[in-house]
């Protein structure tokens, strides 16, 4: 609670609402990687927060590891290209990254998978975005965070030094190029006193 209050500084806009794309500002990774990063894109993100966190229908999920079913750490919901997103900013978001990647992209972003980090236990392993085409191809997964930020982390799968951007409070995080078969990403566990935090992916066709 303490966290989130103090986090709450940094964004006491009340109206829920989207900046200009052009203060993005790319940083180049390794091996045909790339990310994209804007902070505070989204005004009003702790009152998204506090929206999502309510209205979203969350699942706790369980997954097979090796021989026995472990509890996803976070909370998960999916939104496929056809369904309703669970605010209109969402939706608005998503038309605005296609329309300012659309050269490069060469495709829209169509789904949205939302995850809640409820406190720093909740996390995401090393990973790439690779069960779909992201295995083979270059593509796009733009991150909007809000929320108290927490860390993301990338390497590259070769090894090498990580890469760390703290995400939240409305801030967008693009990766691209080869990110996802070249580099891997995380949100680490954490012990420090940190808030609840929603990101938002928004992916290609195809793509998770
Ligand atoms: O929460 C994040 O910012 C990252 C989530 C993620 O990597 C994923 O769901 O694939
Ligand atoms: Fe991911």
């Amino acid at each position: 609670m303490g966290a989130y209050l103090q986090g709450s500084l940094f964004d006491q806009a009340d109206t829920i609402g989207l900046g200009p794309l052009h203060g993005v500002r790319r940083t180049e990774l390794r091996d045909g990687a790339w990310i994209d990063v804007l902070s505070g894109w989204l005004s009003g993100a702790d009152t998204l927060f506090a929206r999502l966190a309510t209205e979203v229908p969350w699942k706790a999920e369980r997954r097979r590891m090796y021989d026995r079913t472990v509890q996803v750490p976070r909370l998960l919901a999916f939104y496929g290209a056809d369904d309703a997103l669970p605010h209109p900013v969402l939706a608005e978001a998503r038309d605005a990254l296609s329309a300012h990647y659309a050269a490069e992209l060469g495709e829209p972003f169509a789904t949205a998978g939302l995850c809640y980090y409820r406190d720093g236990h909740d996390s995401v392993a090393w990973h790439g975005d690779r069960t779909g085409r992201g295995r083979r191809e270059d593509t796009m997964v733009a991150i909007l965070s809000v929320g108290a930020p927490r860390d993301l982390l990338l390497r590259p799968r070769g090894g090498g030094a990580t890469v760390r951007r703290p995400l939240g409070h409305g801030d967008l995080l693009v990766m691209g190029g080869s990110c996802q078969r070249t580099w891997e990403h995380a949100i680490p566990k954490t012990s420090r006193t940190t808030g609840p935090r929603i990101s938002v992916q928004f992916r290609p066709a195809g793509v998770r």
